[in-house]
C-alpha cells in the first residue's frame, strides 16, 4: 500500500470517533512494518490513552524498526496523559508520517522536534487537507476557547421553515431527519431558542436506530419563559442548560434548577452571542449545533458567530409571504453585505438535498 493509503486508514479511525473525544481532538494511528499493519488505534475519550498509545500497544515489540502513521502531530506535553512523542521514540519506531501539526501552543512543533532529536525520520502533510477538515473544530476551539458553531436548518425549496400557520412536520423526509440525528451525535451541545421549545416542545436527543450520544441541550431564554414541564426539562437523557439575562426572575431560576436544569445567568439583560460562546467554551463545549428557530439563527447570523452551516432542502413549495424564513431579524440591506459561504459539499439524502457550507472568513 502507499503511504496515503495507510494515512487514510488512520483518518478513517479518527473520523470514526468524531464527537466522542471532546475537548480533545479525534486522532487515529496505524503502525506498519514490511507492508503489514501490525497495530492501529484511535483516541476514544478525553483523559484516556491517545491513539498512538493504543496502536503501539497493539504492535508490541514488533514496533521496533516500524513506521507510524498518525493524523495529528504526537503530543509532547503532560496533559491528562504522558507525552506520545516520548513513547514513540522509546518504542523503536523508525519513521513517523504525520497528516497535520497540532496548533495547540503547548504542542505545535515540539512533538516533531522530540522525534527528530531521537533520530526518527518525520514526514508531515500526508493527506493534510482531510485531516485539517476533520480537526477544524478542535483547531478553532484551541485558538478561540469558544465552540466551533455549526448551524442547521431544514427548508422547503422556496426557503421556508414552516407554513404560514406554523405547521412544520415534516418538511424533510425520514432519511434527512435521521442524518440530523447523526449531526447531534457528533456535537457536544445543541442550541435552540425558547420559541422553538414553546412551539415544538422538542426532545433534542439523539434518536438513531444504532444509538448515539446525546448532546447537552442549551436553551436561549432571556426572560425564563420556558415551562417547567417542557420535554427538555422533564427528559433526563441529557443535561439541559438554560441561558437567561440578568433581569430574569430568580424564583423561576430556582424552580428550573430544582427541576434538574442548569441555569447560566449572563451579566447582561440580553443574551449577547459572543459572551454566550465564551461561557459555553468555559464548559469545555468544543462543538455546538445551532438548530434555530429563526430568531436565534438571526442572532448568530447577525454576529457572524458560526463557522459552518448545514441546509437540508426538501422538494416542496409551501409559499406564503408570512411563512417563516430560517433567518428572521432585519437581515442585511444589500447583497454586498450578505454573508459569504463556500459550498463544501452538496449531496442527496433520500429525496432531500443536504448542503454543507463554511462561512468564508474575512
Ligand atoms: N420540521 C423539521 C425540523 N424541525 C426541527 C425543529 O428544531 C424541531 O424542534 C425539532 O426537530 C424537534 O426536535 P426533536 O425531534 O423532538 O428532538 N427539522 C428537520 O430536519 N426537518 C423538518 O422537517
Ligand atoms: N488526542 C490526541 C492528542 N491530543 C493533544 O493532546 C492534548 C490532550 O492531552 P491529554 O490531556 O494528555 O489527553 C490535546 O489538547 C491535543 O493537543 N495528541 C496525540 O498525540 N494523540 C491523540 O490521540
Ligand atoms: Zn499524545
Amino acid at each position: 500500500m502507499l503511504k496515503e493509503q495507510y494515512m487514510e486508514l488512520a483518518l478513517s479511525l479518527a473520523e470514526g470517533v468524531k464527537g466522542q473525544t471532546s475537548p480533545n481532538p479525534p486522532v487515529g494511528a496505524v503502525v506498519v512494518k514490511d507492508g503489514r499493519v501490525i497495530g492501529m488505534g484511535a483516541h476514544l475519550k478525553a483523559g484516556e490513552a491517545h491513539a498512538e498509545v493504543h496502536a503501539l500497544r497493539a504492535a508490541g515489540k514488533e514496533a521496533a524498526g516500524a513506521d507510524l502513521y498518525v493524523t495529528l502531530e504526537p503530543c509532547s506535553h503532560y496533559g491528562k496523559t504522558p507525552p506520545c512523542a516520548n513513547l514513540v521514540a522509546s518504542s523503536g519506531i523508525k519513521r513517523v508520517f504525520i497528516a497535520t501539526v497540532d496548533p495547540n501552543p503547548r504542542v505545535s512543533g515540539k512533538g516533531v522536534q522530540k522525534l527528530e532529536s531521537a533520530g526518527i525520520e518525520v514526514e508531515i502533510g500526508v493527506c493534510r487537507e482531510r485531516a485539517d477538515r476533520l480537526l477544524e473544530p478542535f483547531f478553532h476551539f484551541i485558538q478561540h476557547q469558544t465552540p466551533f458553531v455549526t448551524m442547521k436548518t431544514a427548508i422547503t425549496a422556496d426557503g421556508k421553515t414552516a407554513a404560514y400557520t406554523g405547521h412544520s412536520r415534516w418538511i424533510t423526509d425520514q432519511p434527512a431527519r435521521e442524518d440530523v440525528h447523526c449531526l447531534r451525535h457528533e456535537h457536544d451541545a445543541i442550541l435552540v431558542g425558547v420559541n422553538t421549545v414553546l412551539q415544538d416542545n422538542p426532545l433534542l436527543t439523539t434518536r438513531l436506530p444504532h444509538g448515539g450520544k446525546h448532546p447537552i441541550r442549551v436553551i436561549l431564554d432571556t426572560h425564563l419563559r420556558i415551562p417547567i414541564t417542557a420535554n427538555v426539562i422533564e427528559n433526563k437523557e441529557a443535561d439541559t442548560i438554560i441561558v437567561c439575562g440578568s433581569e430574569a426572575s430568580l424564583d423561576k431560576e430556582e424552580a428550573l434548577i430544582a427541576a434538574g436544569a442548569d441555569v447560566i445567568r449572563l451579566e447582561t439583560a440580553d443574551i449577547h452571542i459572543p459572551l454566550l460562546l465564551e461561557k459555553l467554551g468555559e464548559e469545555e463545549i468544543m462543538t455546538l449545533l445551532v438548530e434555530g428557530g429563526g430568531e436565534v439563527n438571526a442572532s448568530f447570523f447577525q454576529e457572524k458567530a458560526f463557522q459552518r452551516i448545514v441546509i437540508y432542502m426538501a422538494p416542496k413549495l409551501i409559499g406564503g409571504k408570512m411563512a417563516p424564513t430560517p433567518f428572521a431579524g432585519e437581515g442585511f440591506p444589500t447583497m454586498d453585505e450578505s454573508i459569504q459561504l463556500v459550498f463544501d459539499k452538496v449531496e442527496m439524502i433520500g429525496q432531500d438535498i443536504k448542503i454543507t457550507a463554511s462561512r468564508k472568513e474575512g
